[in-house]
Protein backbone atom coordinates (compact mmCIF):
# COMPACT_ATOMS: atom_id res chain seq x y z
CA UNK A 1 0.00 0.00 0.00
CA UNK A 2 1.28 3.37 -0.85
CA UNK A 3 1.20 6.04 2.00
CA UNK A 4 0.59 9.54 0.53
CA UNK A 5 2.02 11.91 3.25
CA UNK A 6 0.04 15.23 3.66
CA UNK A 7 1.55 18.24 4.55
CA UNK A 8 0.82 18.93 7.97
CA UNK A 9 -0.92 21.99 7.32
CA UNK A 10 -3.17 20.94 4.65
CA UNK A 11 -4.36 18.45 7.29
CA UNK A 12 -5.83 20.99 9.66
CA UNK A 13 -6.46 24.15 7.62
CA UNK A 14 -9.52 24.93 5.23
CA UNK A 15 -10.78 21.25 5.47
CA UNK A 16 -14.33 22.94 4.54
CA UNK A 17 -13.48 25.66 2.06
CA UNK A 18 -14.22 24.67 -1.46
CA UNK A 19 -12.68 27.42 -3.28
CA UNK A 20 -10.55 31.17 -2.54
CA UNK A 21 -11.26 33.14 -5.20
CA UNK A 22 -9.78 36.81 -5.01
CA UNK A 23 -11.55 39.96 -4.52
CA UNK A 24 -11.06 43.66 -5.56
CA UNK A 25 -9.96 45.96 -2.96
CA UNK A 26 -12.58 48.47 -1.53
CA UNK A 27 -10.00 51.22 -3.28
CA UNK A 28 -10.07 49.94 -6.06
CA UNK A 29 -13.81 49.86 -6.43
CA UNK A 30 -14.03 53.07 -4.93
CA UNK A 31 -11.13 54.32 -8.28
CA UNK A 32 -13.41 52.47 -10.65
CA UNK A 33 -16.91 53.73 -8.90
CA UNK A 34 -16.24 57.15 -7.67
CA UNK A 35 -18.16 58.75 -5.11
CA UNK A 36 -17.31 62.51 -7.07
CA UNK A 37 -17.52 65.77 -5.31
CA UNK A 38 -20.96 66.90 -6.02
CA UNK A 39 -22.30 63.07 -5.12
CA UNK A 40 -20.40 63.12 -2.10
CA UNK A 41 -22.21 66.73 -0.81
CA UNK A 42 -25.28 64.69 -2.03
CA UNK A 43 -24.19 62.06 0.81
CA UNK A 44 -23.44 64.16 3.49
CA UNK A 45 -26.85 66.62 3.08
CA UNK A 46 -29.12 63.40 3.19
CA UNK A 47 -27.29 62.11 6.41
CA UNK A 48 -27.50 65.83 7.78
CA UNK A 49 -31.30 65.52 7.53
CA UNK A 50 -31.45 62.14 8.65
CA UNK A 51 -30.00 63.48 11.84
CA UNK A 52 -31.86 66.45 12.15
CA UNK A 53 -34.88 64.50 11.45
CA UNK A 54 -33.74 62.08 14.26
CA UNK A 55 -33.00 64.92 16.83
CA UNK A 56 -36.14 67.04 16.35
CA UNK A 57 -34.03 69.47 14.56
CA UNK A 58 -36.43 69.20 11.35
CA UNK A 59 -39.97 68.37 12.14
CA UNK A 60 -40.96 66.11 8.93
CA UNK A 61 -41.16 62.42 9.34
CA UNK A 62 -38.46 59.83 8.00
CA UNK A 63 -39.74 57.35 5.44
CA UNK A 64 -37.32 54.82 4.41
CA UNK A 65 -39.22 53.41 1.44
CA UNK A 66 -38.48 50.73 -1.24
CA UNK A 67 -37.83 47.10 -2.15
CA UNK A 68 -37.03 44.25 0.55
CA UNK A 69 -34.35 43.16 -1.67
CA UNK A 70 -32.98 44.78 -5.38
CA UNK A 71 -32.48 42.22 -7.37
CA UNK A 72 -32.71 44.27 -10.53
CA UNK A 73 -31.11 47.24 -10.79
CA UNK A 74 -33.07 48.86 -13.41
CA UNK A 75 -36.60 47.86 -11.92
CA UNK A 76 -34.34 49.52 -8.71
CA UNK A 77 -33.16 52.65 -10.67
CA UNK A 78 -36.94 53.24 -12.40
CA UNK A 79 -38.20 52.80 -8.90
CA UNK A 80 -35.83 56.09 -7.53
CA UNK A 81 -37.24 57.95 -10.99
CA UNK A 82 -40.59 57.78 -9.47
CA UNK A 83 -39.71 58.18 -5.99
CA UNK A 84 -37.67 61.12 -6.43
CA UNK A 85 -40.59 62.75 -7.99
CA UNK A 86 -42.82 61.83 -4.79
CA UNK A 87 -39.78 62.84 -2.34
CA UNK A 88 -40.08 66.24 -4.20
CA UNK A 89 -43.38 66.89 -4.18
CA UNK A 90 -43.42 66.14 -0.16
CA UNK A 91 -40.62 67.28 1.02
CA UNK A 92 -42.25 69.87 3.15
CA UNK A 93 -43.36 67.03 5.27
CA UNK A 94 -41.46 64.23 4.37
CA UNK A 95 -37.71 63.19 4.05
CA UNK A 96 -38.01 60.08 1.89
CA UNK A 97 -34.80 58.21 2.12
CA UNK A 98 -34.88 54.84 -0.60
CA UNK A 99 -34.42 51.40 0.89
CA UNK A 100 -31.42 49.87 -1.55
CA UNK A 101 -31.20 46.73 0.55
CA UNK A 102 -28.21 45.08 -1.18
CA UNK A 103 -27.83 41.81 1.68
CA UNK A 104 -30.48 40.06 3.06
CA UNK A 105 -29.99 37.73 6.20
CA UNK A 106 -32.16 34.51 6.02
CA UNK A 107 -34.43 32.77 8.88
CA UNK A 108 -32.40 29.39 7.47
CA UNK A 109 -31.35 29.39 3.65
CA UNK A 110 -32.68 31.43 0.52
CA UNK A 111 -30.76 33.96 -1.92
CA UNK A 112 -28.49 36.13 -0.03
CA UNK A 113 -29.14 39.55 -1.74
CA UNK A 114 -27.34 40.68 -4.84
CA UNK A 115 -24.13 41.57 -3.25
CA UNK A 116 -23.60 38.24 -2.44
CA UNK A 117 -25.26 36.11 -5.93
CA UNK A 118 -25.61 38.87 -8.27
CA UNK A 119 -26.67 36.02 -11.09
CA UNK A 120 -29.49 35.18 -8.27
CA UNK A 121 -28.66 31.70 -9.22
CA UNK A 122 -26.34 30.37 -6.78
CA UNK A 123 -23.26 31.23 -7.87
CA UNK A 124 -21.87 33.70 -5.39
CA UNK A 125 -20.04 36.79 -7.60
CA UNK A 126 -19.56 38.67 -4.96
CA UNK A 127 -17.03 40.79 -6.90
CA UNK A 128 -19.77 41.29 -9.47
CA UNK A 129 -22.11 41.76 -6.98
CA UNK A 130 -20.29 44.35 -5.22
CA UNK A 131 -19.68 46.38 -8.39
CA UNK A 132 -23.65 46.72 -9.69
CA UNK A 133 -24.01 47.41 -6.23
CA UNK A 134 -22.09 50.57 -5.71
CA UNK A 135 -23.43 51.24 -8.94
CA UNK A 136 -26.98 51.39 -8.43
CA UNK A 137 -25.77 53.46 -5.36
CA UNK A 138 -24.40 56.03 -7.05
CA UNK A 139 -26.92 56.60 -9.48
CA UNK A 140 -29.42 56.93 -6.97
CA UNK A 141 -26.91 59.35 -5.15
CA UNK A 142 -27.05 61.40 -8.67
CA UNK A 143 -30.70 61.50 -8.46
CA UNK A 144 -30.92 63.22 -5.21
CA UNK A 145 -32.45 60.65 -3.18
CA UNK A 146 -30.81 59.65 0.04
CA UNK A 147 -30.07 56.05 0.15
CA UNK A 148 -30.90 53.43 3.03
CA UNK A 149 -29.29 49.57 3.18
CA UNK A 150 -28.75 46.76 5.78
CA UNK A 151 -25.50 46.45 7.20
CA UNK A 152 -24.79 42.77 7.12
CA UNK A 153 -21.62 41.65 6.22
CA UNK A 154 -18.54 43.42 8.42
CA UNK A 155 -16.83 43.13 5.25
CA UNK A 156 -18.95 45.32 2.81
CA UNK A 157 -19.07 48.77 4.60
CA UNK A 158 -15.60 49.38 2.80
CA UNK A 159 -17.33 48.98 -0.14
CA UNK A 160 -20.50 50.92 -0.59
CA UNK A 161 -20.82 52.92 2.77
CA UNK A 162 -19.75 56.17 1.34
CA UNK A 163 -22.70 56.30 -0.53
CA UNK A 164 -25.42 55.91 2.30
CA UNK A 165 -27.56 58.10 4.47
CA UNK A 166 -29.53 55.68 7.01
CA UNK A 167 -28.30 52.00 7.55
CA UNK A 168 -29.89 49.32 9.51
CA UNK A 169 -28.76 46.64 11.99
CA UNK A 170 -31.47 44.00 11.18
CA UNK A 171 -33.80 41.65 13.41
CA UNK A 172 -31.85 38.47 13.07
CA UNK A 173 -27.97 40.28 13.89
CA UNK A 174 -28.81 43.37 16.63
CA UNK A 175 -27.77 40.65 19.32
CA UNK A 176 -24.10 40.48 17.66
CA UNK A 177 -21.24 42.42 19.28
CA UNK A 178 -19.62 42.41 15.50
CA UNK A 179 -22.73 44.60 14.29
CA UNK A 180 -22.81 46.51 17.43
CA UNK A 181 -19.29 47.17 17.06
CA UNK A 182 -19.72 47.84 13.05
CA UNK A 183 -22.24 50.18 13.98
CA UNK A 184 -20.09 52.30 16.53
CA UNK A 185 -18.00 53.23 13.28
CA UNK A 186 -20.29 53.81 10.56
CA UNK A 187 -20.75 57.48 9.49
CA UNK A 188 -24.69 57.57 9.23
CA UNK A 189 -27.52 57.27 11.56
CA UNK A 190 -27.91 53.31 12.34
CA UNK A 191 -31.51 52.04 13.30
CA UNK A 192 -31.27 48.83 15.34
CA UNK A 193 -34.42 46.61 15.18
CA UNK A 194 -36.29 44.67 17.56
CA UNK A 195 -34.92 40.84 17.86
CA UNK A 196 -37.40 38.56 15.52
CA UNK A 197 -38.90 36.90 18.62
CA UNK A 198 -40.00 40.56 19.67
CA UNK A 199 -37.49 41.72 22.26
CA UNK A 200 -36.70 45.26 22.24
CA UNK A 201 -34.08 45.68 24.87
CA UNK A 202 -31.78 43.78 22.76
CA UNK A 203 -31.96 46.49 20.25
CA UNK A 204 -31.97 49.28 22.93
CA UNK A 205 -28.65 47.24 24.21
CA UNK A 206 -27.39 47.55 20.78
CA UNK A 207 -28.05 51.11 20.55
CA UNK A 208 -26.01 51.12 24.51
CA UNK A 209 -23.34 49.67 22.66
CA UNK A 210 -22.63 51.19 19.37
CA UNK A 211 -22.57 54.52 21.16
CA UNK A 212 -19.24 53.80 22.61
CA UNK A 213 -15.58 53.45 21.09
CA UNK A 214 -14.62 50.07 20.29
CA UNK A 215 -11.42 48.29 18.58
CA UNK A 216 -11.73 45.43 16.87
CA UNK A 217 -10.41 43.85 13.81
CA UNK A 218 -11.18 44.56 10.25
CA UNK A 219 -10.05 45.73 7.12
CA UNK A 220 -9.18 48.70 5.97
CA UNK A 221 -9.76 50.94 2.33
CA UNK A 222 -6.87 48.92 0.83
CA UNK A 223 -8.71 45.59 1.96
CA UNK A 224 -5.46 45.19 4.71
CA UNK A 225 -6.20 43.51 7.78
CA UNK A 226 -6.50 46.40 9.98
CA UNK A 227 -7.22 47.43 14.02
CA UNK A 228 -10.19 49.17 13.86
CA UNK A 229 -10.65 51.84 16.74
CA UNK A 230 -14.21 53.46 16.62
CA UNK A 231 -15.76 56.72 18.08
CA UNK A 232 -19.18 55.30 19.34
CA UNK A 233 -21.99 56.49 17.41
CA UNK A 234 -24.62 58.96 18.83
CA UNK A 235 -27.42 58.62 15.87
CA UNK A 236 -28.38 55.37 16.72
CA UNK A 237 -32.06 54.51 17.20
CA UNK A 238 -34.76 51.91 17.82
CA UNK A 239 -36.61 50.48 15.19
CA UNK A 240 -39.84 48.73 15.88
CA UNK A 241 -40.94 46.01 13.74
CA UNK A 242 -43.07 43.75 15.31
CA UNK A 243 -41.92 39.60 15.84
CA UNK A 244 -42.98 36.98 18.31
CA UNK A 245 -45.91 36.52 16.76
CA UNK A 246 -47.27 40.21 17.01
CA UNK A 247 -47.33 43.35 16.15
CA UNK A 248 -45.42 46.09 17.96
CA UNK A 249 -47.22 49.49 16.37
CA UNK A 250 -49.69 50.30 18.30
CA UNK A 251 -50.00 53.18 20.19
CA UNK A 252 -49.29 51.75 23.52
CA UNK A 253 -46.39 49.57 22.18
CA UNK A 254 -45.00 52.99 21.22
CA UNK A 255 -45.26 54.21 24.63
CA UNK A 256 -43.81 51.23 26.48
CA UNK A 257 -40.93 51.51 23.48
CA UNK A 258 -40.69 55.30 24.14
CA UNK A 259 -40.94 54.58 28.39
CA UNK A 260 -37.88 51.59 28.11
CA UNK A 261 -35.39 54.28 26.13
CA UNK A 262 -36.37 56.58 28.63
CA UNK A 263 -35.43 54.48 31.59
CA UNK A 264 -32.32 53.67 29.59
CA UNK A 265 -31.28 56.87 29.46
CA UNK A 266 -31.73 57.59 25.30
CA UNK A 267 -33.80 60.05 23.14
CA UNK A 268 -36.75 59.01 23.09
CA UNK A 269 -37.50 58.44 19.14
CA UNK A 270 -37.99 55.50 17.46
CA UNK A 271 -39.02 54.34 13.52
CA UNK A 272 -41.67 51.93 13.08
CA UNK A 273 -41.19 49.42 10.08
CA UNK A 274 -44.60 48.60 8.71
CA UNK A 275 -43.37 45.57 7.22
CA UNK A 276 -42.06 42.27 8.83
CA UNK A 277 -43.40 41.31 12.17
CA UNK A 278 -45.88 44.57 11.78
CA UNK A 279 -47.56 43.16 8.75
CA UNK A 280 -47.25 39.68 9.33
CA UNK A 281 -45.34 40.54 5.37
CA UNK A 282 -48.23 40.48 4.39
CA UNK A 283 -48.34 43.53 1.73
CA UNK A 284 -51.96 44.21 2.03
CA UNK A 285 -51.83 44.96 5.80
CA UNK A 286 -48.77 47.40 5.34
CA UNK A 287 -51.13 50.21 4.34
CA UNK A 288 -53.59 49.59 7.29
CA UNK A 289 -50.12 49.48 9.89
CA UNK A 290 -48.83 52.93 7.88
CA UNK A 291 -52.29 54.76 8.61
CA UNK A 292 -52.54 53.42 12.31
CA UNK A 293 -49.19 55.08 12.68
CA UNK A 294 -50.08 58.32 10.36
CA UNK A 295 -53.14 58.87 13.32
CA UNK A 296 -50.50 58.56 16.36
CA UNK A 297 -48.37 60.84 13.98
CA UNK A 298 -51.07 63.01 13.37
CA UNK A 299 -52.25 63.23 17.13
CA UNK A 300 -48.75 64.64 18.27
CA UNK A 301 -46.42 62.14 19.06
CA UNK A 302 -43.08 63.13 18.87
CA UNK A 303 -41.00 59.86 19.56
CA UNK A 304 -42.45 58.36 16.40
CA UNK A 305 -39.20 60.12 13.89
CA UNK A 306 -39.98 57.66 11.02
CA UNK A 307 -41.87 55.16 9.11
CA UNK A 308 -40.25 51.93 7.02
CA UNK A 309 -42.29 50.64 4.15
CA UNK A 310 -41.63 47.91 1.43
CA UNK A 311 -42.81 48.73 -1.86
CA UNK A 312 -41.90 48.30 -5.53
CA UNK A 313 -43.20 48.84 -8.78
CA UNK A 314 -45.19 45.74 -8.57
CA UNK A 315 -47.47 44.11 -5.29
CA UNK A 316 -46.68 40.99 -4.29
CA UNK A 317 -43.63 38.32 -4.69
CA UNK A 318 -42.34 36.19 -6.78
CA UNK A 319 -39.77 33.25 -6.46
CA UNK A 320 -36.87 32.51 -7.80
CA UNK A 321 -36.23 30.43 -10.46
CA UNK A 322 -38.57 30.65 -13.20
CA UNK A 323 -39.61 33.64 -15.49
CA UNK A 324 -39.85 36.56 -13.48
CA UNK A 325 -42.38 39.35 -13.48
CA UNK A 326 -40.83 43.03 -14.09
CA UNK A 327 -40.51 45.12 -11.09
CA UNK A 328 -41.78 42.54 -8.21
CA UNK A 329 -39.66 41.51 -5.03
CA UNK A 330 -37.94 38.04 -5.05
CA UNK A 331 -38.38 38.23 -0.90
CA UNK A 332 -40.94 39.31 0.49
CA UNK A 333 -43.72 40.66 -0.31
CA UNK A 334 -44.09 44.55 -1.17
CA UNK A 335 -46.89 47.30 -1.52
CA UNK A 336 -47.65 48.37 -5.80
CA UNK A 337 -46.44 51.63 -6.74
CA UNK A 338 -50.09 53.11 -6.70
CA UNK A 339 -50.51 51.71 -2.74
CA UNK A 340 -46.88 53.32 -2.32
CA UNK A 341 -48.21 56.70 -3.40
CA UNK A 342 -51.50 56.91 -1.39
CA UNK A 343 -49.36 55.67 1.98
CA UNK A 344 -47.00 58.20 1.29
CA UNK A 345 -49.58 61.43 0.76
CA UNK A 346 -51.62 60.31 3.72
CA UNK A 347 -48.29 60.19 6.10
CA UNK A 348 -47.60 63.72 4.65
CA UNK A 349 -50.61 65.05 5.60
CA UNK A 350 -50.21 63.31 8.94
CA UNK A 351 -46.56 64.98 9.59
CA UNK A 352 -47.94 68.11 8.61
CA UNK A 353 -50.88 67.88 11.45
CA UNK A 354 -48.59 67.08 13.67
CA UNK A 355 -46.08 70.60 12.75
CA UNK A 356 -49.49 72.27 12.87
CA UNK A 357 -50.41 70.82 16.26
CA UNK A 358 -47.18 71.97 17.63
CA UNK A 359 -46.55 75.33 15.94
O1 LIG B 1 -36.60 41.20 4.76
C1 LIG B 1 -36.47 40.07 4.33
C2 LIG B 1 -36.75 38.87 5.09
O2 LIG B 1 -37.76 39.10 6.03
C3 LIG B 1 -35.53 38.38 5.78
O3 LIG B 1 -34.48 38.37 4.89
C4 LIG B 1 -35.78 36.97 6.33
O4 LIG B 1 -36.38 36.22 5.38
P1 LIG B 1 -36.63 34.66 5.55
O5 LIG B 1 -37.27 34.46 6.89
O6 LIG B 1 -37.54 34.36 4.41
O7 LIG B 1 -35.32 33.99 5.43
C1 LIG C 1 -34.56 41.82 6.88
C2 LIG C 1 -35.21 42.94 7.14
O1 LIG C 1 -35.84 43.22 8.28
P1 LIG C 1 -35.77 42.48 9.70
O2 LIG C 1 -34.33 42.50 10.09
O3 LIG C 1 -36.64 43.34 10.55
O4 LIG C 1 -36.32 41.10 9.51
C3 LIG C 1 -35.34 44.01 6.15
O5 LIG C 1 -35.71 45.14 6.51
O6 LIG C 1 -35.06 43.74 5.00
Amino acid sequence: MKIVTIPEVQRVRDQRIAAVVPLMSPALLHHELPLTSDLHDNVLDGRRQVEDVLNARDPRLLVVVGPCSVHDPVAAGEYAGLLREQADRLADDLLIVMRVYFEKPRSTVGWKGLINDPALDGTGDVGTGLRIARKLLLEIVRRGLPTAVEFLDPITPQYIADTVAWGAIGARTVESQVHRQLASGLSMPIGMKNRPDGSISTAIDAIQAAAVPHVFPGIDFSGTPAILHTTGNPDTHLVLRGGGGRPNYSADDVSSALQLLRKASLPERLVIDCSHGNSNKDHLRQPLVADDVAGQVAEGQNGISGVMLESFLVPGRQDLGGELTYGQSVTDACMGWDTTVEVLERLATAAHSRRTVAA
